[in-house]
């Protein structure tokens, strides 16, 4: 079996696989703080907890936008899996052309997703993943990576909203019935979320029209999709596993 690592700034998502399948996956906050060990410590309690055993590791796989955490996760595969981990990053066969203007620029999780998105739907494809950033990705028809748009995430949007105004308070991400709102939390949950989801259709709408072909599948992925994909006229698909999938082709394509 596999083990994978997608590190986002706020969470990381870690997968076990045994061939194709996913057997198990959990979600741990990202803690720049935390050491090779305590990684350690928290994998073997999780292993243990479902029955799978360390030794049975034959890959660790890691895709990270967190520098400072690369380290500790690499240390803990060498220490408690015995394996040196496969990190997406320059050198690695993706079997995608990368056609940013600094390839080593783009984000490690933007193209394990556009490459799980091309094997899984096709080309030309768009990709939005709803993290701590909002990230947008363009795949050709011909699997090439095309660019796309980095927005602020809908959660540090609105925090933004609350900690710069004094009489906003903290809310819930949740729709509100109408986008006309007569009280201070429903007003700011229509706003961020349906001016979200606006956004989201406009860059959508506007990158479909500067690709080639007709784009048949717009897939989002992240902690936050399923709020925004009910409400948009763009989205069609929701894939919560995207970046998961991503890591094991990746680890396919580099046996
Ligand atoms: N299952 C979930 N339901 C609702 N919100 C979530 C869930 N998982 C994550 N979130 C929230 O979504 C945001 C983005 O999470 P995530 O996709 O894990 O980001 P990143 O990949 O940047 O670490 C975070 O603010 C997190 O609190
Ligand atoms: C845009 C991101 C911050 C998204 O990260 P996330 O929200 O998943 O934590 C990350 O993909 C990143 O740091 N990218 C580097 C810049 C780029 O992709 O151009
Ligand atoms: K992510």
């Amino acid at each position: 079996m596999i083990l994978v690592f997608d590190v986002g700034n706020t969470n990381i998502v870690l997968g076990v696989y045994e061939g194709k399948n996913l057997l198990k996956y959990w979600r741990i906050s990202t803690d720049k703080n935390k050491t090779s060990d305590e990684y350690g410590m928290l994998i073997n309690q999780l292993f243990e907890y479902n029955g799978f055993k360390l030794n049975e590791i034959e890959a660790v796989v890691i895709s990270s936008v967190v520098p400072p955490l690369m380290y500790s996760l690499q240390a803990m595969s060498i220490k408690y899996c015995n394996k040196e981990p496969l990190i997406v990053g320059p050198g690695i066969k993706t079997g995608m052309n990368i056609r940013y203007d600094d390839p080593k620029q783009v984000g490690a999780d933007r193209i394990v997703n556009a490459i799980a998105a091309y094997e899984k739907y096709g080309g030309p494809t768009i990709i939005v993943d709803f993290g701590t950033a909002t990230t947008f990705c363009a795949v050709s028809e011909e699997g090439d990576y095309l660019g796309g748009a980095i927005a602020p995430g809908i959660k540090i949007s609105s925090e933004a909203l609350f900690q710069r105004a004094a009489k906003l308070p903290k809310i819930e991400l949740v729709k509100p019935k109408t986008v006309i709102c007569k009280n201070t939390v429903n007003s700011m949950q229509s706003g961020i979320i349906y001016g979200y989801v606006g956004m989201v259709d406009y860059i959508v709408e506007r990158m479909k029209k500067e690709m080639k072909g007709e784009v048949k599948n717009v897939v989002c992925t992240g902690g936050l999709s399923t709020l925004i994909a009910s409400e948009s006229k763009t989205i069609n698909r929701v894939d919560k596993l995207l970046t998961l999938e991503g890591l094991r082709i990746i680890y396919e394509r580099n046996k």
